[in-house]
């Protein structure tokens, strides 16, 4: 196994781009691929849960061109309806990729079968499943009730009736019913049963669905209305801003090692909500400056403090302040982070464990984490990613704490960040 040694730099300063947002990417990709008409995709991410979205669109028959070497990207919209009836989809562990297309596919009268990597056939889609159900899409499992790998038949759609979803696994069913139902052209009433997690995803779905010409009412998070008859329709060009999450890393990092550490592709005019990472960091202590398209953050002059926060609106941001916290002046508690449980991996147990190794004392709850840092964090231990690039990158502010760390297989940011450690190298030490 490959392992990639930090080395302490306590100091830290510069100037990032930062890559294309993964979840505008990916929505952008299947919108445009729907729509009427065609789309220039701007400065689009370049890597694995991307791609997965790039090969399984053109399996489907969608003719997608890069523009020379840059990352924008032409897709010729199909109009509604992918013109190959009959595919097997091999969709890695993208969850933006694999939830949004079960429901698209499920409306297509074709035969799919949609696959990922073993992690992904542990990732629940239940939810999405039993809500496409309701408008009668046949879909089979193929593994455990519950779980990928799935196989859709066609069926006789009727999405009239009021479709209800749950919310509290995955914001990304409401988001795959939303982006889906249009297709059949009836007034679709999406009902969200319980509670919703991570909502912010869904104002991102929402705004781009807007930009492609369809309008959603919505009475608070709980009802969901889309008026019969409209239709995905090319804006012409869409623009990716830069990733919220990843903007994390560099944030945390000026606020642990100085900075000032500046972020370039989101700030103020963000639709991601991701970008409230900086409002966290901010209550720690950090000195946060931000424009329409940048973030800064630099570290307060006595240290950042330790925080109780429900970080449930920034579940991916969120790992990046149980990191954080090891620099903290006393306990940080995360709560309402329960999702974690199914993302990459079990999140709050991979947390719990690798923050032990470097030290600190943790208390993992169904829930919650809480993580009280050590007198000293304990230099060179090996951190175990999961194959979770946000472990990876994550776990490399260590050695900005002063303490070095080894990350073991880093080459797993290349979920969502190929080059991550290069980036971080270039900042000024
Ligand atoms: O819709 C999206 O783009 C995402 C929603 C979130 O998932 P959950 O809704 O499952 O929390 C987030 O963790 C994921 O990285 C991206
Ligand atoms: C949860 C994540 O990914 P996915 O889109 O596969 O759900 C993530 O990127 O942190």
């Amino acid at each position: 196994m490959e392992q990639l040694l930090l080395s302490p730099s306590p100091r830290l300063s510069g100037t990032i781009r930062l890559p294309g947002s993964k979840s505008i990417s990916n929505r952008t990709l299947l919108l445009a691929a729907l729509a009427q008409g065609k789309t220039l995709v701007r400065e689009l991410l370049d890597s694995d849960d991307i791609r997965h979205m790039l090969g399984a669109l053109r399996l489907l028959g969608v003719t997608i061109e890069q523009v020379g070497d840059s990352r924008d990207f032409v897709v010729q919209g199909v109009g509604g309806a992918f013109p190959v009836k009959q595919a097997e989809l091999f969709l890695g562990n993208a969850g933006t990729a694999f939830r949004p297309l079960t429901a698209a596919l499920a409306l297509m009268q074709g035969e799919y079968q949609l696959s990922g990597v073993a992690r992904m056939h542990e990732r629940p889609i239940g939810d999405l499943v039993d809500a496409l159900r309701v408008a009668g899409a046949d879909i089979r499992y193929l593994g455990n009730a519950g779980f990928p790998p799935l196989a859709i038949a066609p069926a006789t759609i009727d999405a009239g009736r009021v479709i209800p979803v749950k919310g509290n696994v995955s914001s990304q069913f409401l988001t795959a019913l939303l982006m889906a139902l249009p297709l059949t052209s009836e007034a679709v009433t999406i009902e969200v049963v319980g509670e919703l997690i991570s909502k912010p995803y869904i104002e991102i779905t929402l705004n781009l669905m807007a930009r492609f010409g369809v309008k959603v009412e919505r009475q608070g998070w709980q009802r969901f209305t889309i008026a019969a008859g409209q239709s995905y329709l090319s804006p012409g060009e869409i623009h990716v801003e830069g990733d919220a999450s990843s903007a994390s890393y560099f944030l945390a990092a000026g606020a642990i090692a100085g900075g000032p550490v500046r972020v370039e592709g989101v700030g103020r005019d963000s639709i991601q909500g991701d970008v409230k990472f900086a409002d966290t960091l901010r209550e720690m202590g950090a000195t946060i400056s931000m424009g329409d398209n940048w973030i800064e953050a630099s570290a307060p002059a006595g240290g950042l403090k330790a925080l109780d926060v429900d970080l449930n609106h920034i579940p991916d941001a969120a790992m990046t302040i149980a990191v954080a916290a090891l620099a903290a002046d006393g306990t940080t508690t995360i709560r309402n982070v329960e999702s974690w449980r199914v993302k990459e991996t079990d999140r709050l147990s991979a947390m719990a464990t690798e923050l032990r190794k470097v030290g600190a004392t943790v208390e993992e709850g169904r829930d919650y984490i809480r993580i009280t840092p050590p007198a000293a964090l304990t230099p060179n231990a090996e951190i175990d990613t999961y194959d979770d690039h946000r472990m990876a990158m994550c776990f490399s502010l260590v050695a900005l704490m002063g303490t070095p760390v080894v990350i073991n297989d880093p080459k797993c940011v290349a979920k969502t960040f190929p080059d991550y450690f290069e980036v971080l190298a270039s900042l000024t030490r």
